[in-house]
């Protein structure tokens, strides 16, 4: 395994009965970078993160992370190794406030004690204190500080994703995993997450591995692409490289 990697995926196959998903994926993600998985519809890309997040026990291949053996663990054990995901369909506490929402991410991701919560332990304080300060922090870097007493269910749809990214980032990750961030955001929108992702690997240190079909994010924010067609892998390189490539233009680019 290289150490330089910090998710290294070998083979990753995928099975649903007759039906292979994934084969035979490889994925190379060094740290501090930006990584698109782009494809058609029904290519496998939200099953490569399904695998790779603990959502599915992949059929085979293996999955290393910051240099452990990752696949067949559950999705927690593997995002308090410091691999967080969002989802193509937003997934918040819908019925709590923008705030709220950050601490509980917070909670479940420490799995903080409830019997020291109910005594008050200094321990506790400390901890709720610097919940509450890393809250504001991902909210001022989503601009929704003006929005935090506000149930997430009355958030503008762009503010939304906007918010899910903040629950993912302060649980502190070292890998984001963002299943179609642009999709329903209007053009102003998307240039703002553009900002924010390139945030987050200049300022944060974490890398970021995006499946989006919003070519013009994908050519702008990637370091590298790797491109899945029917499970398989077609071709990856800088987005140079994956823009010029013949198979490419042939499959996917030349569609739009
Ligand atoms: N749980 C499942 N059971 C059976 N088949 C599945 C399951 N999940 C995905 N598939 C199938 O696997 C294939 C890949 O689907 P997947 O959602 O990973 O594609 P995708 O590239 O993410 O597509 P999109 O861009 O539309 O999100 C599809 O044929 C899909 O029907």
């Amino acid at each position: 395994m290289n150490h330089e990697s910090l998710l290294k995926v070998t083979d990753l196959t995928m099975r649903f009965g007759g039906l292979v998903a994934v084969d035979r994926v490889t994925l190379d993600i060094k740290p501090q970078q930006v990584v698109s998985i782009i494809g058609p519809n029904g290519a496998g890309k939200t099953t490569v993160f399904n695998c790779i997040t603990g959502f599915y026990k992949p059929t085979g291949g293996e999955v290393w992370f910051h240099g452990k053996a990752i696949q067949g663990l559950p999705g927690y054990k593997i995002a308090r190794q410091g691999m967080v995901r969002t989802f193509q369909h937003v997934r918040l506490f819908k019925e709590m406030t923008v705030i709220e929402n950050l601490l509980i991410a917070q909670h479940q991701h420490l799995n903080t004690n409830l019997f020291a919560g109910l005594l008050q332990t200094p321990k506790f304080r400390q901890s709720e204190k610097k919940a509450l300060e890393r809250a504001k922090y991902w909210l001022k870097k989503v601009d929704l500080l003006g929005s935090a007493n506000r149930l997430a269910a009355n958030l503008a749809y762009g503010q939304q994703r906007r918010l899910e990214i903040a629950r993912c980032m302060v649980t502190e990750p070292k890998l984001l995993m963002l299943d179609e961030p642009a999709a329903g955001l209007n053009p102003r929108e998307t240039a703002d997450l553009n900002v924010l992702i390139d945030g987050l690997r200049v300022n944060e240190r974490i890398s970021v591995v995006l499946i989006e079909h919003d070519m013009k994010l994908v050519m702008d924010i990637s370091d590298y692409i790797y491109v899945v067609n029917q499970g398989r892998p077609l071709a990856d390189g800088t987005p140079e490289q994956v823009r010029a490539n013949p198979d490419v233009i042939k499959a996917y680019l030349g569609e739009s």
